[in-house]
């Protein structure tokens, strides 16, 4: 996957098992929000193929970077978007609806902001908000892009506890992250990437210093115009 006739991420095969929670990590650059939207599907692969099973709900955080919140929205209205897949953009909103957004709100510590417009949240109530429209959509699959980045310790507490969650419900979860420690404490499973996969498998194995070292010299030593790599060096379970 990549831009242009650059490849961002290359050489990378592998499966995600269904009700996986799998962290996304690598240095800067290193290809990790490509891959995301190559698993959504906003980007098309330059080569290969990106495929999920039959009938796969999928739900995707953005950097929050890459949300407009001068919108004149309200949290309910950013909240209730997590209906469309089942309701349309133009369906009525029922009561119980409204009860599932209320529900959502409280699940992530934003009972009672239902009237706030979204310019008004602090990073962590918005990046809660975002959590309560995910909640709402009821996916298979939920793709979190740095959900944690500038977020303090209380919200990041609560929102671990809501991706707890989803795993206890065999969702599958992929998610981002820039943290270390949180991937060893939570996610089971990691990707450690560097344009092209470095290590994929259990967290304490990926997440070895070796590995780590050799992550930050691949993205230091790429070339931005180098062509494509031929061989698939890694792959991972069986490829979907
Ligand atoms: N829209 C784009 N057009 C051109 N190049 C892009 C675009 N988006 C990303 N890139 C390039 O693709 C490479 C991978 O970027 P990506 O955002 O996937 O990295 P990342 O691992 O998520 O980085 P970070 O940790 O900094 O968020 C980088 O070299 C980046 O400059």
């Amino acid at each position: 996957m990549g831009y242009g006739p650059h490849p961002a991420v290359h050489g990378l095969s592998g499966a995600v098992d269904h009700g996986d929670l799998l962290a996304i990590v690598g240095p800067n650059g290193s290809g990790k929000s490509t891959l995301l939207k190559g698993i959504v599907g906003s980007l098309t692969p330059m080569a290969g193929a990106c495929e999920h099973v039959d009938g796969c709900r999928l739900a995707y955080l953005p950097q929050q970077a890459d949300i407009d919140t001068t919108f004149p929205a309200t949290v309910f209205d950013l909240v209730k978007l997590g209906l469309w897949p089942t309701r349309g953009l133009l369906g009525r909103i029922t009561r119980t609806d409204r009860q599932a957004i209320g529900r959502a709100l409280e699940a992530v510590g934003l009972g009672g902001f239902e009237k706030r417009t979204i310019d008004t949240l602090s990073g962590g109530q918005l990046q809660r908000a975002l959590f309560a429209r995910v909640l709402l959509q009821d996916a298979d699959l939920i793709l979190l892009d740095e959900p944690f980045n500038a977020i303090d310790t209380k919200t990041v507490d609560d929102l671990i506890g809501v991706i707890q969650r989803w795993h206890s419900e065999k969702r599958s979860v992929i998610a981002v992250m820039h943290d270390l420690d949180l991937v060893r404490d939570h996610f089971p499973n990691a990707l450690l990437l560097s344009r092209e996969p470095i290590a994929w498998g259990p967290t304490a194995e990926v997440l070895q210093a070796e590995n780590l070292l050799k992550a930050r010299r691949f993205n230091a030593a790429w070339d931005e115009d180098a062509p494509w790599c031929a061989d698939h060096k890694h792959s991972h379970g069986q490829a979907a």
